[in-house]
């Protein structure tokens, strides 16, 4: 066995970084949330060493453009040359976590991986440290390169406890180090810390989170801070919101404030929650921190109690986050609950611009919904209503339970007086299913359109004598479209025919529409699978006897008129129910139209072309 030798892993520095800036971070300003963290992690580590300590960040700004450096002080705990070398020297090490495989354990620091300061080589071409340990010493300057080579330097005197952070812009990297656009960001990211940061450019210094809130400890008391709320929330967010809800879990450890949305979102959108971990904003479109149905709210969250995957752009999906979502989701419920109880108007408004959200939750709690269903608007044959506007009659709601059937059945459902709910949106007919369940006195059914067919009047005996031949034109000239002719009578008069479809007629229907426009290979498939639907495939064309021009057509004597004529109503209804049509019914369509254009001009010329 030949002797084996032992290497050490070389880490090629700028490759990693090229990872790091291309797939971990979305954007290089994050290079000041790092630099921003690590301050706040040495203030945090000081002040466990001394609590009467008050720690401070300080970031000043020299020169322009490409020649700009920026410059960030903590006077945090700072660190000894032993530091240096474990944990600023070596990339995977940090002095925030327990041991090695701590990765996920809990501690006071934001900073776990020991990766964060590399994110500074995407806007500079060298990091310089100078830093004095609070264990005391002489002060230290480090000087990191990309190429993975370091410098260290002992200064001559020993400085107060801190760490200043040198960044010199790089090439293409100017707007980063815009003034504006830094007063900005450093807002962003630590508006709520409770000690001061201060920027200075040239000869002007603020302080940037001059006007942190005194209600984030305990985010309840917001609830009397109406205006103070509403501006943090529009210069956080960048939206003027006009009512909100206080955020909080059981033990406290995180809070919020959930601004409701001014417009209507829909069910895709991005939900976009700005999260601060220990009071610094660490995500600005946290997805999994609120519930799915919280969609109509756009909030602030602070938590000393989740953990930040390496990107910080979202927390690890584990127990804990599970707990928090569930609790700050009860928050909410919670708020609206009690706005139905002493508010009632403003849940209404809630309701009218957010019906989508409140109906995802009452669709996943039966007990919110039974506390706000009479609220929830549907769309109806009546119009647009609330449940309760449409239970004041005490009649009966139907429901579709797509949109296709509400098409097929709206026109003779209103002419019934039937009330029925298009259950086609998302969570409509789920809901209105449920609803007696939660009000005993409504009464719900399911609808089918073969069911609303059944409520028309029979013609006679007589009629069907008399009408015999020309409905058996007419259902010749259907059968090549699969459908029957049924001759009713309906209200509205005005309403000539009505199409219908079984379900299998509808696919059948969606197979030959996709047929006349597939290529050959799909088309063989199609038609095997047609072929399995075809027998009991019938779809149904109900001609209403009552309309006077059905009536003149079937006592027409002309029998390539009915059938035009037939054909022309069919394709009509198609038009009428928002049927795709395929290629041989846009073909009787236009031929008909020719051929009707025809009659109508030799008519008019056999009366001697005269126009009135
Ligand atoms: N301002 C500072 N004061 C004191 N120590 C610092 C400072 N900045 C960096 N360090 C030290 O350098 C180490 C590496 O920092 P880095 O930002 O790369 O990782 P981290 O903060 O530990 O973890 P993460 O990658 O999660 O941010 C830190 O663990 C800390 O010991």
């Amino acid at each position: 066995m030949s002797e084996s030798d032992t290497y050490r892993f070389q880490v090629n520095l700028s490759g990693m970084i090229n990872i790091l800036s291309n797939h971990l971070y979305s954007n290089p300003k994050v290079f000041l949330r790092e630099v921003l963290q690590n301050a706040v992690d040495a203030v945090t580590a000081r002040s466990q060493q001394d609590p009467t300590y008050q720690g401070s960040i300080h970031l000043e700004l020299t020169g322009t453009g490409a020649g700009s450096t920026l410059m960030i002080e903590d006077d945090g705990i700072g660190l000894t040359r032993e530091d240096v070398h474990e944990f600023l020297a070596m990339i995977g090490q940090s002095s925030k976590r327990g041991g090695a495989d701590a990765f996920t354990q809990e501690t006071s620091f934001i900073g776990r991986f020991g990766i964060g300061l590399l994110s500074c080589f995407m806007v500079s071409d060298e990091i310089v440290m100078v830093t004095q340990s609070a264990k005391g010493g002489k002060a230290l300057e480090w000087r990191g390169n990309p190429d993975g080579t370091y410098h260290i330097r002992e200064l001559e005197t020993e400085l107060s406890p801190g760490t200043k952070v040198y960044l010199r812009c790089k090439p293409d990297c100017e707007m980063y180090y815009e003034s504006e656009l830094l007063q900005q960001w450093i807002y962003d990211y630590g508006a709520l810390l409770p000690y001061p940061i201060t920027f200075r450019d040239g000869q002007t210094q603020r302080i940037v989170n001059d006007q942190r809130p005194l209600w984030l400890d305990d985010p309840e008391r917001a609830r009397g801070h109406r205006e103070e709320v509403l501006q943090l929330g529009q210069r956080l967010l960048g939206e003027k919101f006009q009512d909100y809800i206080p955020l909080k879990t059981a033990s406290g450890r995180t809070g919020g404030i959930a601004f409701i949305l001014p417009h209507s979102v829909n069910l895709n959108v991005k939900k976009s929650n700005r999260v601060y971990l220990k009071y610094m904003l660490v995500s600005e479109k946290a997805e999994n921190i609120l519930p799915d149905w919280a969609f109509f709210v756009k909030s602030i969250i602070w938590t000393d109690e989740l953990q930040p995957t390496a990107s910080r752009e979202h927390f690890y999906e584990n127990e804990k986050l599970e707990q928090v979502r569930q609790e700050l989701g009860d928050s909410i419920r919670a708020e609206l609950l009690r706005m139905a109880e002493y508010d009632p108007d403003r849940l209404q408004r809630i309701i009218q611009l957010h019906a989508l959200s409140m109906k995802a939750l009452a669709v996943e709690d039966i007990s919110f919904f039974q506390i706000i269903y009479r609220w929830l608007p549907f769309e109806t044959t009546y119009g647009r209503r609330k449940v309760h506007e449409l239970m004041a009659d005490g009649q009966k709601m139907y429901y579709t339970t797509s949109l296709d059937e509400y098409r097929q059945i709206t026109h003779v459902a209103s002419a019934q007086s039937l009330l029925v709910v298009n259950g086609g949106y998302v969570y409509d007919a789920e809901l209105i299913a449920l609803l007696p369940e939660v009000c005993a006195e409504a009464q719900t059914e399911r609808l089918i359109p073969e069911d609303v067919s059944l409520a028309f009047t029979d013609i006679t005996a007589d009629e069907r004598k008399q009408y015999y031949e020309a409905v058996r034109y007419a259902d010749v000239a259907l059968q090549r479209f699969r459908c029957q002719i049924q001759l009713k009578r309906f209200k509205p008069e005005d309403l000539p025919a009505l199409f219908t479809l079984s379900q299998e007629a509808s696919d059948l229907r969606s197979i030959e529409t996709s047929k006349s426009v597939s290529p050959l290979a799909l088309t063989s498939v199609l038609q095997s699978l047609s072929s399995s639907l075809q027998e009991s495939a019938y779809s149904t064309l109900y001609l209403n006897i009552n309309n006077s021009v059905v009536e003149r057509i079937f006592q027409a004597k002309n029998e390539s008129m009915i059938v035009v004529a037939i054909e022309m109503l069919y394709v009509n209804a198609l038009m009428m129910g928002h049927y795709p049509m395929n290629r041989q019914e846009m073909q009787v369509l236009n031929q008909g139209i020719v051929r009707f254009l025809d009659w109508g001009l030799s008519a008019n010329n056999d009366q001697g072309g005269h126009t009135e």
